[in-house]
């Protein structure tokens, strides 16, 4: 797969460690993912604005922001939601080494993909959380009017409709969007890092 051949890792003296003493967290990915209209987009910016009242260093990556820039040579086939999830993974990795607590908001719909990002990382690096909301819900709310859309046929491999989701088997979290509240979810998620022992 890989087109680059005679490269040599080159270590940094400044550790990860030493970024997370810095920072007094623990570095992590927040994965979240979910249907388009599940509310990953809105979570993970107020989650974001939380931690950040905490003293958190954060960063967040959006599907819809990331495909403005660093992948806009991709579009919605499957192979290129995988390269989309891969490279978004690969970021995040470097964020992590970085120091940060980062929030990802991708439909991310193939656990194959969400299962290579987790393994990208050290076990307690990634939490999956799953933004569940029924396809009818999301339908409902609709944001950007795309699912109106996809029913129309103006979109095609549209996820939930034409196109698969595969729900997390065994997520970290699942917030259930359509029976909470977004100030009850990030105390869900708040509360799960301090437990855990991620924030301090
Ligand atoms: N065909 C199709 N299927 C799903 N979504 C579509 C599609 N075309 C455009 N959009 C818009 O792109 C956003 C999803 O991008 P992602 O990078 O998160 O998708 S993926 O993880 O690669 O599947 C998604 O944003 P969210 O609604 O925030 O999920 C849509 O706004
Ligand atoms: N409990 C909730 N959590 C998150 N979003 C919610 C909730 N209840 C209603 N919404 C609404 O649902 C929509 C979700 O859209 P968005 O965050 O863009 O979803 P996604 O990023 O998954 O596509 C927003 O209009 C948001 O205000």
């Amino acid at each position: 797969m890989s087109k680059s051949t005679n490269i040599v890792w080159h270590d940094s003296v400044v550790t990860k460690q030493a970024r997370q003493d810095l920072k007094d967290h623990k570095s992590a990915i927040l994965w979240f993912t979910g249907l388009s209209g599940s509310g990953k987009s809105t979570l993970s910016v107020e989650l974001e604005k939380k931690l950040c009242e905490l003293g958190a260093h954060t960063y967040r990556l959006d599907g819809d922001n990331v495909r403005h820039g660093l992948n806009n040579n991709l579009g919605f086939s499957p192979e290129d939601r995988t390269e989309n999830i891969r490279r978004i993974g690969e970021v995040s990795k470097l964020m992590i080494d970085a120091g940060l607590i980062t929030l990802t908001a991708f439909i991310s719909p193939y656990q194959d993909d969400r299962n290579n990002v987790r393994n990208l990382v050290e076990q307690d690096e990634f939490i999956e959380i799953y933004v569940k909301a029924s396809l009818e819900e999301c339908e409902k709310r609709d944001p950007k009017g795309l699912y109106k859309k996809a029913r129309a046929g103006e979109i095609k491999g549209f996820t939930g409709i034409d196109a698969p989701y595969e729900e997390p088997r065994n997520p970290e979290l699942t917030i259930e969007t359509d029976k909470q509240t977004i100030e009850d979810a990030v105390e869900t998620i708040v509360t799960y890092l301090q437990e855990k022992n991620y924030l301090k």
